[in-house]
């Protein structure tokens, strides 16, 4: 029976314990650049004890950043940035993973704290969001794209190949393509946001081609003992969700085909329209359901927070992994903390020496 603090193999890569860090963007970065924010930061969260440190949604191209504060793995100069972080993150014995993306529709955004909504169109920190049709998600996001032509489509393909080999050489292990919460990938899957009448519009097998072949392409780049997983809205909760669930795992066990090699369960967010049953854990049934009938690993986040909850799901191979996103802004730690809890392993050995050391002294 696995535990939350056993270790997990997958490909090539062996994570130290079952604790991912989910994407959380940091909205820190200017020109896509990390900074020492996002040193300090993953960094931390490498010592707090975690087993996968996963980079917060970063951005292919300009125009594919949420904010102008995202980061960004467009060009060289960034991608040489990344590497300090790459190798504090694995001094500590965590595994470094990113996510890559394109927010779509959703992009040329204000930080959440400073509006959360679209940057007005005559405002020159903005630029035009793009998608697969000229639909605007809504409330506080109400620019419609531009519909993307076919070379658009296949330009933001080679965008996120481009991307996946500046990870590949500066040096993540893990990496994760970002197909939800309403963003690009997404919204080609969802019919809230995808109206298009060509090859990539219509019939599920249209509307899930974009992710596939976006998918195919950088699995071709990406090496084979490294895992390549995806983050994929796999329910909307706007009503039409038993359909949406099926025609999403049948997605999944394509993508499967295609040599994805592990899924992180989560949701659409491709409508403001939404009724989201919040509540302890409430995505883990679904992420077990992707997980038995898709036959992919998984794991999934949202309202995982305690050290108990997160092991039994692991007990009980609900998921392979735990993701915890928020509790671990409040604790780095957490894991550390998780581990007293459960009295899994002499719970100091989670932190590095210098903590280890002082903790274990003066008893
Ligand atoms: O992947 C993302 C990136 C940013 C973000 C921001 C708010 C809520 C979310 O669910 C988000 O998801």
């Amino acid at each position: 029976m696995p535990t939350l603090f056993d270790s997990y193999t997958l490909k090539g890569s062996t994570l130290r314990n079952r604790i991912a860090v989910g994407p959380m963007c940091q909205y820190q970065a200017q020109d896509g650049m990390p900074n020492d924010w996002h040193s300090v930061h993953y960094a931390s969260l490498a010592r707090g004890g975690a087993g996968l440190v996963t980079l917060e949604a970063t951005a292919v191209s300009p125009e594919g950043r949420i904010t102008p504060n995202c980061l960004g793995l467009w060009n060289d100069a960034q991608a040489q940035a990344y590497a300090p972080i790459v190798a504090s993150i694995r001094k500590t014995g965590a595994t470094p993973g990113i996510q890559i993306a394109h927010a779509g529709r959703k992009a040329s955004a204000n930080v959440p704290w400073e509006g959360d909504d679209h940057i007005a169109a005559t405002d020159p920190r903005g630029w035009q969001p793009i998608g697969p049709s000229p639909i605007a998600f809504g409330a506080n996001l109400p620019r419609a794209p531009h519909e993307m032509t076919l070379e658009d489509i296949e330009r933001v393909k080679n965008d996120f190949v481009a991307a996946a080999i500046r990870a590949r050489d500066v040096g993540f292990e893990w990496l994760m393509l970002h197909f939800a919460h309403g963003y690009l990938a997404q919204s080609f899957w969802s019919t809230h946001s995808n109206t298009r009448t060509d090859q990539y519009g219509g019939p599920a097998e249209n509307r899930g081609r974009f992710l596939l072949e976006t998918l195919a392409a950088v699995r071709a780049v990406w090496p084979e003992d490294r895992p390549l997983t995806a983050r994929f809205g796999v329910i909307e909760f706007d009503g039409n969700d038993a359909q949406t669930l099926e025609d999403s795992i049948a997605l999944v066990r394509r993508m499967k085909e295609h040599g994805l090699d592990f899924i992180d369960v989560s949701i659409g967010f491709s409508t403001p329209d939404a009724t989201i049953p919040w509540g302890p854990g409430f995505m883990t049934p679904i992420a077990h359901k992707v997980r038995q009938e898709a036959g992919l690993p998984v794991t999934t986040s949202w309202y995982i927070s305690e050290g108990r909850q997160a092991d039994a799901l692991i007990r009980n191979e609900v998921v392979d992994v735990a993701t915890i996103g928020r509790p671990l802004l409040a604790n780095p730690h957490w894991p550390h903390e998780a581990a007293r809890i459960l009295h899994a392993k002499d719970a100091k050995t989670i932190l590095p020496p210098s903590y280890a050391w002082w903790l274990s002294r003066y008893q």
